[in-house]
């Protein structure tokens, strides 16, 4: 792996096997967090299918492209939505507050957790029937998640559910957060001035991002050396059309997985929550969909340090400290400061 030092603007983002099988996973997965702090993992046995993800896609196209008032009716603004939750129309966040013009170019629809096997929120017309296909992805996601912060708790040497009990859903709510994304192109974009998703990074421990196949790139890395980097949808460039005993082969996409602000902070800075942002790429213009899942910790999880050796070390380092006025802070409070920054909800 290239040194984070020596970017120049390309960066190789490793794509890695989780299997239990990989003995060598954790020591890869913690290399490519402390580096770029992004890191494909290989689709295999990670309980998301392609077709799953290819499903969800095709019922988010048909959500956003859905009359103003299907949309409006679970607007994240309407009561009903709940805090958080709901469909985020053009105009209401800006990811990047300092520095952005004007807000995101894009809609957003955000789905909280299941509690009890329900979602908690009102779904749109054209999502009702499909509530337990989405509440099955979002199982599946968490699976995964739970599943990588298993192998950064083994590559720390903790004990192995240090992060997934903080994280294990039948304790309490958390921030954790499924969200349908949409890019619409437009007809002029103002150079430096339009962006689709503004410079930022996630607020929780780890995203999972989905693009979609054959979808448009746009997404970018903020390297060490301040330069923008693109992230490939394909990382692997699976040949269209190659056959496989006659049969054309579907390659399912590796899955994007980025270390968010949380799980950097209570590791004292050793795993890196990267600047990303969105762009309208110029070779490629239409519209683009992602599909995210924001894992959050347990609301009242206390940001204490990771008991590691490999952390205690970096925090040394580092000087980094997680106590605000001497208090430490819950999962939640840094989560509410987060979002106070960045959305305009009317
Ligand atoms: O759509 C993407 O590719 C990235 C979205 C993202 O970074 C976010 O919503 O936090
Ligand atoms: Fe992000």
């Amino acid at each position: 792996m290239v040194s984070p030092e020596h970017f120049t603007g390309e960066v190789q983002i490793p794509v890695i096997d989780i299997r239990p099988t990989n003995s060598d996973a954790p020591r890869q997965l913690l290399q490519a967090a402390a580096g770029y702090g992004f890191v494909f993992i290989e689709p295999w046995e990670t309980g998301i299918k392609q077709e799953d993800v290819d499903q969800m896609f095709e019922l988010s196209k048909e959500f956003f492209a859905s009359p103003i008032d299907v949309k409006e009716e679970v607007s994240i603004s309407s009561n009903k939505a709940g805090k958080n939750y709901g469909w985020l129309s053009q105009g209401v966040e800006k990811l990047d507050p300092m520095t952005q013009k004007r807000p995101d170019v894009k809609e957003a629809f955000n789905v909280g957790e299941p509690v009890g096997g329900e979602l908690q929120q009102p779904l749109p017309k054209p999502l009702r029937p499909h509530e337990q296909t989405i509440i099955d992805f979002q199982r599946k996601c968490h699976r995964l998640c739970q599943r990588v912060l298993q192998v950064f708790a083994i590559a720390l040497g903790i004990n192995e559910r240090w992060f997934t009990d903080r994280h294990d859903e039948a304790r309490g709510p958390s921030g954790t957060m499924f969200r349908l994304l949409y890019y619409p192109q437009i007809d002029t974009i103002e150079d430096g001035v339009d962006i689709r998703a503004g410079a930022h990074s996630d607020y929780g421990s780890i995203t999972l991002l989905f693009q979609q196949r054959g979808g448009h790139p746009g997404l970018e890395i903020k390297t060490p050396s301040g330069e923008w980097a693109p992230v490939p949808v394909d990382p692997v460039q699976h040949p269209v059309g190659s056959f496989n005993g006659g049969i054309p082969k579907e390659q399912p996409l590796p899955i994007l997985v980025n270390i968010g602000d949380l799980l950097e902070d209570w590791t004292a800075g050793l795993l890196k929550s990267t600047v990303h942002r969105v762009i309208f790429p110029e070779a490629s213009g239409g519209d683009r969909y992602s599909i995210a899942y924001f894992c959050h910790p347990l609301d009242d999880a206390l940001l204490e340090p990771v008991p590691s050796k490999l952390v205690e070390d970096h925090a040394l380092k580092s000087g980094r400290k997680l106590a605000r006025d001497g208090k430490l802070i819950t999962a939640k409070d840094h989560l509410m400061a987060r979002l106070a920054a960045t959305y305009t909800v009317k």
